[in-house]
């Protein structure tokens, strides 16, 4: 027997929350789109930040053949047979997932590998030799989180540099950090078409949340999905553009501004037409470096909105949670 198509993430789907098509119907809000080389760049991300938490860069300097090429390798891995798969989880966080998202039983139309890029925690990335993740993808991967995290350092030293913190290299250096705590996940939201026409509903591919890192660099093929919270009720539907990277903050560099840069909350909705792949870098601190406001952020006797945390404190507390609670309310000191 010729197989022609293999489900790559098994049967029942019954269990995975849809929403309406009208739901997914964008509001009309450009996505912000800064260019890197300009010399206005850092006002226009300091903008990007308060207003909506998200923005996209163009003339960014990552070689788009590279890209392509680790895109077409990760491909490769989510063709594989699922018990070749299934070698490189369950994802404990790290390793290949399958429709289950966290500890705390959320699930979506995803399936997706998690590793760590940071070097103590690298044991418990799935090991190299007997996973079905091939040594291209993983050196294609780490060249990948290079490059993506000194663009991220450069975004971030010019967020800096505008909200004239105390050095360009106050939110840089965190993610610069042999010990940074970031990482990497590459999400694969497998093609449905009939589930649109049949029920006239969108299986959600990855549900709504916000990441808790400092900043998160996503890059995706041309599949739309993505959606971004208007800071109210609507969703805003984030047009694919394969060319360029979005930036989404995260909620430590929320707490870092003392609010003054906000994470935003966005989700994926599997539209099915034609299979997602998207690759995800979150920056995050070393686990011990305290997640505090910034000197030279705040004005002169303003008080932090947060309780005083580290960062394993706020990771910790986040992997109790369901993908969609705000997390940063358990530190908000308005919350006692
Ligand atoms: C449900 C969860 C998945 C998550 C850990 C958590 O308990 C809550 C935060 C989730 C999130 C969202 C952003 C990133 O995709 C992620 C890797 C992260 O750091 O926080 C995931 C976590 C995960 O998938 O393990
Ligand atoms: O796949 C996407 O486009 C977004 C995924 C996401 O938000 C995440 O992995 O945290
Ligand atoms: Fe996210």
């Amino acid at each position: 027997m010729v197989v022609l198509s293999q489900p790559i993430v098994d049967g029942n789907i019954a269990h995975i929350k849809t929403c309406k098509m009208a739901a997914t119907a964008a509001k009309a809000v450009a996505i912000p789109v800064v260019d890197l080389s300009q010399s206005g760049a850092k006002t226009l991300i300091v903008e990007a930040c308060r207003d909506l938490g998200f923005f996209k860069v163009i003339n960014h300097r990552i070689s788009m053949d590279f890209v392509t090429r680790l895109e077409s390798e990760a491909l490769k891995f989510f063709k594989l047979p699922a018990p070749e798969k299934a070698k490189s989880g369950p994802p404990n966080p790290f390793g290949y997932g399958s429709k289950v998202i966290g500890p705390n039983g959320d699930v979506g139309w995803v399936e997706y590998l998690l590793f760590s890029t940071n070097p103590d925690l690298a044991s418990r990335n799935p090991s190299s030799t007997a996973t079905g993740i091939s040594l291209t993808l993983w050196e294609m991967v780490n060249e990948y989180v290079s490059a993506v995290r000194e663009m991220a350092c450069e975004v971030l030293e010019m967020i800096a540099d505008e909200l004239e913190m105390t050095t360009r290299e106050a939110l840089s250096r965190l993610i610069r950090d042999r010990k940074s705590d970031s990482c990497i996940r590459i999400n694969h939201y497998p093609a449905r078409p009939s589930l649109r026409a049949l029920t006239g509903r969108s299986l959600i591919g990855f549900g709504e949340h916000t990441d808790p890192q400092i900043i998160s660099v996503l890059r995706s093929n041309d599949a739309s999905g993505l959606q971004i919270s208007d800071g109210g009720s609507r969703w805003v539907a984030v047009p694919p553009d394969d060319a360029t990277f979005f930036f989404i903050v995260g909620d430590s560099l929320q707490v870092m501004t003392n609010g003054r840069l906000r994470s935003v909350r966005h989700r994926v909705v599997a539209e099915g037409a034609r299979a997602r792949l998207s690759m995800v870098y979150f920056g995050g601190a070393p686990l011990t470096e305290k997640i505090t406001p910034l000197e030279g952020v705040m004005e002169e006797g303003e008080e932090s909105l947060y309780e005083e945390f580290t960062w394993r404190e706020y990771k910790e507390s986040a992997y109790k949670t369901r993908l969609g609670d705000d997390r940063l309310s358990l530190f908000q000191k308005s919350a006692q």
